[in-house]
């Protein structure tokens, strides 16, 4: 049976999900949701999902939201080994962590930044949430400190959930060229990751070029 894999590709949790299915081989029946269209906020869609976000997946009739739900379940239920979620109570907590802080903290950023723009409600970033982005990449690059990934020695799950905030969020605030353990795990994820240009690339060029219009039609 096939997962039905609710999608936008300009959304970072999606993005998330795409990097997770990539390393995992798996092939989902893609359903597009364009949430310009407000297709997220159809009858249909909301008996699925309560909360109308993507990504979405539908499992054998098992229903799962939130990007960092759904790769950690992804990885449970198909990986070969649990390299990507490993087991191991240590490590699986700070994989949590970093997963909570990734959608609490910096995923909220960018929504808090950017939802008004891709909605027409502003054309600017205010200043004060502009300024809040450095204290958060200050936060990112000691995660980093002396090593590699950002929950220790290996790739796992919540490195797809930073990478696909960070390549957006970094275009829009390039601040973080003064953040050296950012920029070479930017790179070391590029590198790495399996697909990364058509899981992850391809979105965030949408993604920034919609932003970087309006930005520049102010
Ligand atoms: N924590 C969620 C966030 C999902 C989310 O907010 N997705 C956005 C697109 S980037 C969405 O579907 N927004 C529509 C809505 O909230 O109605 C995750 O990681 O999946």
């Amino acid at each position: 049976m096939t997962i039905d894999f609710y999608y936008m590709d300009i959304s970072p949790p999606v993005r998330a999900v795409n990097l997770c299915l990539a390393a995992l081989n798996l092939e989902v029946n893609k359903k597009e949701i364009n949430l310009f269209n407000r297709e997220n906020l159809e009858p249909a869609f909301i008996q699925l999902n309560p909360q109308h976000t993507i990504p979405t997946i539908v499992d054998d009739g098992f229903v799962l939201w939130d990007s960092h739900a759904i790769n950690a379940y992804l990885v449970s239920k198909y990986a070969k080994d649990d390299s990507l979620y490993p087991k191991d109570i240590q490590k699986r907590a700070t994989i949590d962590q970093r997963l909570h802080f990734e959608g609490s903290v910096l995923f909220t950023h960018g929504v808090r930044c950017f939802l008004p723009l891709f909605f027409g409600l502003s054309k600017t970033i205010p200043d004060d949430q502009r300024n809040q982005t450095d204290q958060y990449y200050e936060m990112v690059d000691k995660f980093l400190e002396g090593k590699p990934w950002i929950a220790g020695d290996q790739m796992t799950i919540a490195d797809f959930s930073y990478i696909s905030t960070l390549s957006g969020l970094t275009q829009i605030f390039p601040s973080v060229e003064k953040y050296k353990n950012i920029c070479t795990y930017m790179e070391l994820c590029k590198q790495n990751m399996k697909d990364y240009d058509s899981a992850n690339q391809q979105g965030v060029d949408k993604y920034v070029g919609i932003l970087k219009n309006i930005l520049q039609s102010e």
